[in-house]
């Protein structure tokens, strides 16, 4: 079974929907430039709310190989719940892709596994594809307990969800003393974990369900380490922050098969 890469820029709360015309379109122009075959590894531009009109607009009519996805969801489907964004309104937006769980919603919106796996279910229930995140902080992986860990965060976030729907799904293993800090794991940092989540998901359900899932690799992902971190073989993709926001930069990771 050969995974197919996928690269998922997470532009966090930067870029207007103004901005996001000229960095989508010198994205575009630099991959077209460096003849990136889109066959070869997917590209997710993950955006604020705001940008999702203008992104899909963008990608429909200049048929751009980019996929469409979103940082966050409600996990309720509609109602009384001031200032969330439903799964329905998502996919009529045409998004394809929605992160869920990401440590900064766990850390600042205190987001639990429940939450995470509640959002994750009403996603695949959309017709989107979750990206679930997971990862330890630094006092975790001090005491040496990162793997046990973030297992235990993929056994919450995936409760219940069938075998199908877990071979569909992405997740984005992301220690978060790695993001935004230039700290970047090791490959072999990033593959035990990643390694781990694989066996753990074989246990879980089955080896196909396993051997499908696409797992990611998140934290200070550039174009000077990727193809290392690509080269692990339980790494399937890198969710990407900081140099999402830099055309060159995310060109070359989305592009790391030839660098
Ligand atoms: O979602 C992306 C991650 O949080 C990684 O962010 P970073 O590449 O800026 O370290």
């Amino acid at each position: 079974m050969t995974r197919k890469p996928i690269m998922a820029g997470n532009w966090k709360m930067n870029v207007d929907h103004i901005e996001a015309t000229g960095l989508v379109e010198k994205l575009h122009y630099t991959l077209v430039d460096k003849e990136w075959d889109p066959k070869k590894s997917d590209a997710v531009l993950c955006v604020p709310f705001t940008d999702l009109r203008t992104v899909k607009t963008l990608i429909d009519g200049d048929r751009l190989h980019f996929g469409l996805g979103a940082q966050n969801v409600s996990q309720h489907d509609n109602g009384a719940y001031t200032g969330e964004i439903s799964t329905a309104m998502l996919s009529k937006l045409g998004v394809q892709y929605v992160i869920v769980g990401h440590s900064e919603r766990r850390e600042y919106y205190g987001e639990t596994d429940e939450i995470i796996n509640a959002k994750a279910k009403k996603v695949l229930a959309a017709g989107m594809t979750p990206i679930i995140c997971v990862g330890e902080g630094l006092d975790i992986r001090k005491a040496g307990e990162h793997v046990e860990y973030t297992l235990n965060q993929v056994r919450g976030t995936l409760a219940d969800l069938s075998a199908e729907q877990v071979a569909g799904l992405v997740i984005a293993y992301e220690p978060v003393w790695a993001i935004g800090t230039g700290e970047v794991a090791t490959p072999d940092d990033a593959q035990e974990v990643c390694g781990a989540i694989r066996r753990e998901v074989a246990a879980l359900y089955d080896e196909p369900t396993a051997e499908s899932v696409r797992i990611q690799y998140g934290g200070s992902v550039k174009s000077g380490n990727v193809a290392q971190i690509m080269s692990q073989p339980d790494i399937d993709g890198a969710l990407v922050g900081g140099a999402s926001l830099q055309p060159d930069e995310f060109a070359a990771i989305v592009r790391f098969y030839q660098l």
